[in-house]
């Protein structure tokens, strides 16, 4: 059996002897320009064009990452990059989860109990207990209830806020409102106090976090953008902040990554910023979920994570 694997950053001898630790019988190479040998499945980052044209001998594709709209969208314009009926593989969870959680449990934390008024405060000297905020008054909403999202509410309903989530499909998690589609989007919004995106990046969900989304959460509200910076239009969320609307935002993605100098998100006092680091592949967990389901397909068993062409996610 034959690997090649392409990141663009990755420790590719960790993952070469990694991977042949977990399939013994696999010959893992990374591969580099020119290396048209035949392969039986291919790991991936950004891949180049050139990497995956025309091997048909390819049993499957593994995105090296939860998202794969980078490789979806060089597949529109290459669709010979994926031979038909090959299926491509996404990293589900593989130790995502947690860190989302801790993430986005923190940050909730922070804002419920106003570390943000209190950082302000102390830039002026002021000592000025405030009004404690409410739980029921801090509803959650989680944009996107799959694997990542789905984990981020039962972890944020486990610290006893109202949670809800929304998602194309409903939910039945425990202790958690589930709207879904478009037509249950707005009964979402109403009352949501902080909104958490974890959708992933498709036609249908671009711009989704705009001044018409944005106008709908409760007053006060908070963002939390952890999936990609095309959901976000960065200057209805300036305009929502400036306005009152909006109290604080923390976004980890963003429309240009780096973030450029010059954007006016860096200078903003409501906005925190990470440079999209909320989740990030563990390569050890990844190693194992891909050597699980290598076996799986040599097995002509159905594994999980397989990447919906159609849906596009
Ligand atoms: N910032 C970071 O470091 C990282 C960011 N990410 C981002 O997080 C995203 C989510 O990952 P993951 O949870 O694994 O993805 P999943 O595919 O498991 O979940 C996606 C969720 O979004 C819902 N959804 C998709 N399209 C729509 C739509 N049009 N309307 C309503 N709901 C929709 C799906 O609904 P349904 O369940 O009904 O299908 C599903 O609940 C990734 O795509 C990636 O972009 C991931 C890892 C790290
Ligand atoms: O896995 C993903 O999709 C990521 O964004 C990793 O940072």
């Amino acid at each position: 059996m034959d690997i090649i694997f392409h990141h663009p950053t990755f420790n590719s001898q960790q993952w070469i002897e990694g991977l042949h630790q977990k399939l013994p019988e696999a010959t893992v190479r990374q591969w580099l320009p020119g290396d048209n040998q035949p392969a039986d499945y291919a790991l991936v980052w950004h891949p180049p064009v050139e990497m995956l044209s025309g091997r048909s001998t390819l049993k499957g594709v593994f995105a090296l990452g939860a998202g794969v709209d980078s490789i979806l969208s060089q597949l529109q314009k290459h669709p010979e990059m994926l031979p038909k009926g090959v299926p491509l593989f996404r990293l589900e969870d593989t130790g995502m989860a947690l860190q989302m959680q801790e993430y986005a449990v923190s940050q909730v934390l922070h804002w419920f109990r106003r570390f943000d008024d209190y950082q302000a405060l102390k830039q002026q000297a002021k000592w000025e207990p405030l009004e404690d905020y409410r739980r029921e008054d801090f509803t959650i909403g989680v944009l996107g209830a799959g694997v990542l999202g789905g984990k981020v509410a039962e972890s944020l309903a486990a610290w006893g806020f109202p949670v809800r989530c929304w998602s194309r499909s409903k939910k039945d998690y425990l202790g958690i409102t589930s709207y879904a589609g478009a037509e249950q989007l707005g009964q979402f919004l109403s009352g949501t106090r902080v909104l958490i995106n974890l959708l992933p990046n498709t036609p249908q969900t671009v711009g989704i976090i705009n001044s018409e989304l944005l106008n709908k959460l409760a007053d006060n509200s908070y963002v939390m953008n952890l999936a990609r910076g095309v959901h976000l239009v960065e200057d209805d969320l300036l305009a929502a902040l400036d306005s009152g609307k909006v109290k604080g935002a923390m976004l980890d993605v963003f429309a240009k990554e780096p973030l450029p100098q010059n954007s006016l998100l860096w200078k903003h006092p409501r906005i925190a910023i990470t440079p999209h680091l909320a989740a990030v592949t563990r390569p050890e967990e990844a190693m194992t979920y891909i050597a699980k389901t290598i076996r799986q397909i040599e097995n002509k068993e159905s594994p999980s994570g397989q990447v919906s062409l159609d849906n596009g996610y």
